[in-house]
């Protein structure tokens, strides 16, 4: 038996679309596009690629980007003043700091300067809070998509066994608090769980977040299981992901490819984000239940 594929790249493509038509209306009815600025530190050359790619999907999705490239020596005054004039700018309805950060600047801090109504990316402690709290507000991208392919897949989440892997602020605890919020049975696994097997056995979903290529083997999998795999690692021969695919494919009843899987999906809903940060900005209504 082979698991279904859960092609996120489509289903991203179709949010974008979805996006687009309301980011149109957007622009209509407030007289201006919605927009993102991107601040990009450094030249590190993946960070490089992947803010082109979301250059570019901003605009294909009829909304105005704005980037800010800085040498890799900036420091963290410079920084926070960037922040604050994009705070400030009434065109700029997101603003996402492309991390990691270069060592020497404290990520923390300018995360916490970023308006929190600004913050596209759900970093901001506000945020968290208001996530935890069941709050309306902004929730990280790559765990708000990965939620919208396992409902796609599942439909109600209520009762469903869940692991989650990997306890970043970044993708492990949102992932866990909308689990909850939707209900599920969560499990956080982290590198210090003991017999990480028997916890991934009783999951009907595995969402599987540690950057560490191939750990998720198909053998600990319970039958059927849905299985999301967050990972992004560079091997030789290419990118994998923290899921061992060939042996969880024959194990799964669903999984993510890696590329074309969560990935996809992180850029599609940051625009989502950015689209909900122009309509709360401008006072105009959303359904974004449609999005
Ligand atoms: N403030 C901030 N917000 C982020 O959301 C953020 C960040 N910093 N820093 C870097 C990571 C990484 N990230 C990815 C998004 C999309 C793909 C993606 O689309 N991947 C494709 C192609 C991968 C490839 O071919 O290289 C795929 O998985 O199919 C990958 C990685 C967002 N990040």
């Amino acid at each position: 038996m082979s698991a279904d594929i859960i092609d996120g790249k489509a289903f991203a493509a179709g949010l974008r679309g979805r996006v687009g038509e309301a980011a149109g209306a957007f622009a209509k009815a407030a007289g201006r596009p919605a927009g993102l600025a991107v601040v990009l530190v450094g030249e590190d050359p993946a960070s490089a690629v992947y803010v082109r790619s979301k250059g570019k999907a901003t605009v294909a999705a009829g909304m105005a980007s704005f980037e800010h490239r800085l040498p890799a020596d900036t420091d963290q005054a410079t920084l926070e003043a960037l922040v604050d004039q994009l705070n400030a700018d009434p065109a700029v309805d997101g603003i996402l700091v492309q991390l990691p950060l270069p060592r020497h600047l404290d990520a923390d801090a300018v995360l916490l300067r970023i308006d929190p109504d600004k913050d596209v990316d759900g970093f901001h402690p506000v945020n968290a809070g208001r996530l935890a709290s069941g709050l309306p507000g902004f929730v990280p991208c790559t765990p708000l998509g990965c939620l919208m392919l396992l409902r796609d897949r599942l439909g109600d989440l209520s009762g469903k066994e869940a692991v989650v892997i990997g306890r970043s602020n970044i993708v492990g605890k949102p992932m866990a608090a909308l689990l909850t919020a939707d209900s599920a049975t969560v499990t956080l696994a982290h590198s210090r769980t003991r017999d990480l097997p028997s916890h991934v056995g009783r999951a009907d979903i595995v969402v599987a977040a540690v950057g560490r290529p191939n750990f998720v083997r198909g053998e600990w999998l319970k039958p059927g299981a849905t299985v999301i795999d967050v990972g992004i690692n560079r091997v030789e021969g290419g990118l994998v992901g923290d899921v061992d695919f060939a042996s969880a494919v024959e194990v799964a009843g669903a999984i993510t490819p890696v590329p074309g899987g969560v990935g996809p999906m992180t850029i599609a809903v940051l625009l989502r984000n950015t689209l909900v940060a122009a309509h709360r900005r401008a006072g105009v209504p959303l359904d974004d239940a449609t999005l």
